[in-house]
C-alpha cells in the first residue's frame, strides 16, 4: 500500500482501513454522479432466500474488464464493459497503486434503499481483499460491526469521498448502509475490486 496512504488510516482494530473524505472536489464528484447516473444501465436486481425471489432495495449495475465472473447472492452477474466515467475514476485510482479489474455500482434511489450485513469475502477476492469504494451524493452512514467483538463504527461516506477495506477487515468486520428514513436525495457508490479467475 502507498506510503501517502498511511495518514488516511484509520485506528480501528483488526483492520486495515483509509478514509479519504476529499478524494474528489464538489464539482469534479457532481459531474462523476451525473454522467454515472446517465451512462450506467442501472437495474434492480433480485436474490434467492429460501426458494424465494426477493428484489434487492437498490439499483446495481455490474463492469469488469472481458472475462471477470463474479458471484454475488448466489447470483452470477454478468459483467459489462467499462463506461468512460467508470475508466477515469478507475485511472484515478491507479494513483495511489490501486489496480481493480471490475467494479460493483450501486445506485440508492434514497434513504430507503439500503444494503444489509455483509463481508466481500467470496473466494474471487483472495484471502485479502483491497476494496476501494467511492461515494458520490447523499451521504450516509456506514457501518461496520467486529464478527467476535460485535464493536461498531460508524462512517458517514461524504460526496467525492474514497474509502479502501484491506489486510484482514474483510476476515473481522461486516458492513452494512442501512435505511435513512430522513435522506431524501440518491446516493452512488462504486467498489471497485481485484477478481482472480
Ligand atoms: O454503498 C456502500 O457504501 C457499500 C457498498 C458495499 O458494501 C458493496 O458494494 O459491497
Ligand atoms: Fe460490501
Amino acid at each position: 500500500m502507498l506510503e501517502r496512504l498511511i495518514k488516511h488510516q484509520l485506528t480501528v482494530p483488526d483492520s486495515t482501513i483509509y478514509y479519504l473524505p476529499n478524494w474528489c472536489d464538489t464539482t469534479t464528484a457532481d459531474r462523476f454522479f451525473e454522467r454515472l447516473k446517465h451512462e450506467l444501465p442501472w437495474e434492480q436486481g433480485e436474490v434467492k432466500l429460501f426458494g424465494k425471489s426477493h428484489r434487492i432495495p437498490r439499483l446495481q449495475s455490474w463492469h469488469g474488464d472481458p472475462g471477470v465472473r463474479y458471484t454475488y447472492s448466489n447470483v452470477e452477474l454478468q459483467a459489462q464493459g467499462w463506461s468512460p466515467a467508470l475508466l477515469e475514476l478507475r485511472e484515478k485510482l491507479l494513483a495511489l497503486d490501486l489496480t481493480p479489474n471490475a467494479v460493483l455500482a450501486n445506485y440508492y434511489r434514497d434513504g430507503m434503499d439500503s444494503m444489509g450485513w455483509h463481508r466481500d469475502n467470496e473466494k474471487e477476492l483472495g484471502a485479502r481483499p483491497v476494496i476501494a469504494s467511492v461515494s458520490l451524493g447523499a451521504e450516509r452512514d456506514f457501518i461496520l460491526r467486529h464478527r467476535a467483538t460485535q464493536q461498531r463504527e460508524v462512517l458517514r461516506l461524504a460526496h467525492g469521498s474514497l474509502l479502501i477495506m484491506a489486510g484482514d477487515t474483510q476476515h473481522y468486520w461486516e458492513h452494512a448502509l442501512p435505511k435513512r428514513a430522513r435522506v431524501s436525495r440518491p446516493r452512488i457508490n462504486l467498489t471497485f475490486r481485484t477478481i482472480r479467475s
